[in-house]
């Protein structure tokens, strides 16, 4: 029998716009049997918000109106219903902490966006937490559980193409900043606002998947971070950020960058490996194709393949049944993106700040 997952959602993007929240609901409803899923089944049970009208407008146009869901002008109502087993953090970055400690205190499993958190310390913080009151923690990290994705590693892992040797990746978005309010969450400092925490986090795991994630470096991480970061005047957060990690064990470097300023190019990710290369098309974070270069003599393309994909859902729903299958097994964390990669994330991201002399305003960070 199919196990159920009963879901309180946090916080309510704007409805007319993409919001993160939107999509997560929308992927909950998709039919499992549609997808071919017979062993979990998702139920949102709960939504809250800082308005009880907001959250029951989410309701309404998000669900058409389903009676049975909840709308709670609170998050704390939400951490505090007795039917909801899981909560989901859609909140601002700078929110991520406070809203998971708050939930995983009243003993519910947590899935948490990106950025999890505002540094690391925050995120060991969530897993002793986590670990105390014995329930589920994870990152929102969709991209780690999608099909393609998870067919770029099993290519990587078949040794077909050799080692991986150099991985460039990218994740560009235009915001308009010139043009949007200074509190927008993308340029308010206050929001953890930037490139850097927003969009780095998708070339960076795609620098996990194919070389931390790679068994001969055995979960080593990287041995250097090298960081630059330009701000924009505006706000002073990072506009433009680019990062280099050696992993020296496996003799490989990934070549990262993020901006917030122009658009993503295409392919976004460009694996190259001993005897061939893999790119991944725009946009990283959910692509639907990409290509496979075979190498020969000279570095000449002797074969050449595009495979593509198509899902069901938005891309959400496979975090969401790794979700669901980890707390049917009584699993503290994921496999496929356990603890160890968020936090080799915000260690990344602290020391990329770092160097790039891009500091929070005082409190911010609730834990330092
Ligand atoms: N996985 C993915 O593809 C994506 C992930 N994200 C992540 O999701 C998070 C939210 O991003 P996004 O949905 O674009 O943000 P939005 O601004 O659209 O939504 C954030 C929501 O958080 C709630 N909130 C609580 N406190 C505040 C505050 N002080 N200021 C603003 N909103 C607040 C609001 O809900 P309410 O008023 O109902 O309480 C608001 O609707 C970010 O951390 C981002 O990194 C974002 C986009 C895509
Ligand atoms: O997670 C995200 O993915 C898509 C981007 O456009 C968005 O800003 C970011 O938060």
């Amino acid at each position: 029998m199919a196990s159920v997952l009963r879901w309180g959602i946090i916080s309510t993007g704007k409805i007319a716009r993409r919001s993160v929240a939107t999509v997560f609901v929308k992927d909950l409803l998709v039919d499992p049997k549609t997808r071919d899923v017979q062993d979990v089944v998702h139920k949102v049970v709960a939504v809250g918000s800082r308005s009880v009208e907001k959250a029951q407008e989410f309701i309404d146009t998000n669900t058409g109106g389903d009676k049975s869901i909840k709308a709670y002008g609170s998050y704390e109502e939400v951490y505090a219903d007795k039917d909801v087993d899981a909560i989901y953090i859609g909140t601002p970055h700078t929110y991520h902490y406070t809203n998971a400690i708050d939930a995983i205190r009243a003993k519910k499993h947590v899935l948490c966006e990106k950025p999890v958190t505002c540094n690391v310390a925050e995120l060991r913080a969530l897993i002793s937490a986590a670990k105390e009151n014995g329930v589920f923690f994870m990152e929102a990290m969709w991209t780690r559980f999608q099909p393609l994705p998870q067919a770029v590693i099993k290519l990587l892992q078949s040794g077909e193409l050799g080692a991986p040797v150099v991985v460039h990746a990218d994740l560009s978005a235009d915001f308009d900043i010139k043009n949007i309010p200074k509190t927008h969450r993308i340029l308010d400092p206050a929001l953890g606002g930037g490139a850097l925490l927003d969009l780095g986090p998708y070339p960076l795991v795609w620098a996990i998947m194919a070389l931390y994630e790679s068994p001969p470096n055995e979960s080593t991480p990287p041995s250097t971070i090298s960081a630059s970061i330009l701000k924009t005047p505006l706000t002073d957060v990072d506009a433009n950020t680019s990062f280099t990690l050696n992993f020296s064990k496996i003799a490989a470097q990934a070549v990262l960058s993020c901006s917030m300023n122009v658009p993503a190019t295409s392919p976004g990710v460009i694996i190259r490996c001993e005897k061939g290369i893999i790119r991944v098309a725009a946009p990283i974070y959910c692509s639907k194709s990409y290509k496979v270069e075979c190498l020969g003599e000279g570095g000449k393309i002797v074969k050449e393949q595009e495979y593509k994909f198509e899902y069901v859902g938005h891309g959400m729903e496979y975090e969401a049944d790794e979700v669901a299958r980890c707390i049917r097994d009584g699993k503290a964390e994921s496999a496929l993106w356990g603890h160890d990669k968020s936090l080799l994330e915000m260690g990344v991201f602290d020391e990329v700040r770092k160097q790039g002399g891009y500091v929070l305003p005082p409190g911010v960070e609730k834990v330092v």
